[in-house]
């Protein structure tokens, strides 16, 4: 099936797993899984609409809503390794409050509405409780989107060389990337609760760094501060390389669906 439109593409994801949908004894959790600008919150918020339209109760979150604080990653930075301090990798992430928040939506009520967290991206922080949006009952749907969704550890074989210059410079002793790979154990209890898996599988790895600088294009032609410039950009796109490349080996195998996309995000169904 060719297909660049999200609502056509969520129309048909939702179809594959409606009967499961509806008959599941608590919100089915439906992840997907994609790395940088494959089209995760665009696919997510298209499922939301289409739950919607089914008369369903949905919500999105994302695996970058749960972020560590700043003030946590600035700890692990100085405690573990300063290349911490950037939000994203496995590890960075605070596994215990989105399971608890999935927990909570099972039980959602008016009297005990649940806070989904939310992520402050300008300002690198969470949001403060007050201004996360609340559900007041149980969806029928959860969707949860992320860039490392379902990847495993590799172990430390796959670990010794680096792959970049990123390694190579800032993780010569490979300290860093141990830590981030035995952290990714810690993951595989959430993978474990997603009733089904989405993957956007992007092109390559190489589409995935244009896709990212197509993004930031615009933001530093506005002048905003937080926009990278291209050596920025490709020394933080390195934090994300090897488990991406990861990603983009292992994910298919594992998907449920599989939306296989072109350099314009052009997806093909399998
Ligand atoms: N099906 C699609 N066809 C064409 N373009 C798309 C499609 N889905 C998303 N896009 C475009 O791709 C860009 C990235 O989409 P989106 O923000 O949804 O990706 P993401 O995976 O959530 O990104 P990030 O990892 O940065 O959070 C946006 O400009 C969006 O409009």
């Amino acid at each position: 099936m060719e297909s660049t439109d999200a609502s056509t593409l969520a129309a048909t994801v939702l179809g594959r797993f409606a009967a499961a949908i509806e008959h599941a004894p608590r919100p089915f959790v439906l992840g997907i899984s994609g790395l940088q600008g494959s089209g995760k919150s665009t696919l997510a918020a298209a499922l939301i609409e289409a739950a919607h339209q089914r008369g369903w109760g949905a919500v999105a979150m994302s695996l970058d809503d749960v972020y560590l604080t700043r003030a946590e990653r600035e700890a692990l930075a100085v405690e573990v390794h300063p290349l911490l301090r950037t939000r994203g990798v496995p590890g960075t992430h605070d596994l215990a409050l989105l399971g608890s928040t999935l927990s909570a939506l099972e039980k959602a009520s008016p009297e005990r509405p649940v806070p989904i967290p939310r992520f402050d991206k300008g300002h690198d922080d969470r949001y403060e409780e007050a201004q996360w949006p609340t559900i007041a009952e149980p969806p029928r749907l959860v969707v949860l989107e992320g860039w490392c969704l379902g990847v495993e550890p590799a172990g430390p074989d796959e670990l010794a060389e680096p792959v970049n210059a990123l390694e190579r410079g800032e993780d010569a002793d490979g300290r860093w990337r141990r830590w981030v790979d035995a952290r990714l154990s810690g993951y595989r209890s959430l993978w474990e609760r997603l009733d089904a898996l989405v993957v956007l599988q992007a092109p390559s790895w190489d589409v995935v760094a244009a896709w990212r600088d197509e993004a930031e294009r615009p933001l530093r032609e506005r002048g905003e501060p937080r926009a990278m410039d291209d050596l920025e950009l490709s020394r933080f796109l390195q934090h994300y390389e090897r488990i991406s490349r990861r990603a983009l080996r292992s994910l298919e195998a594992k998907a449920d669906v599989v939306l296989r996309l072109d350099e314009h995000r052009r997806a093909c169904r399998r």
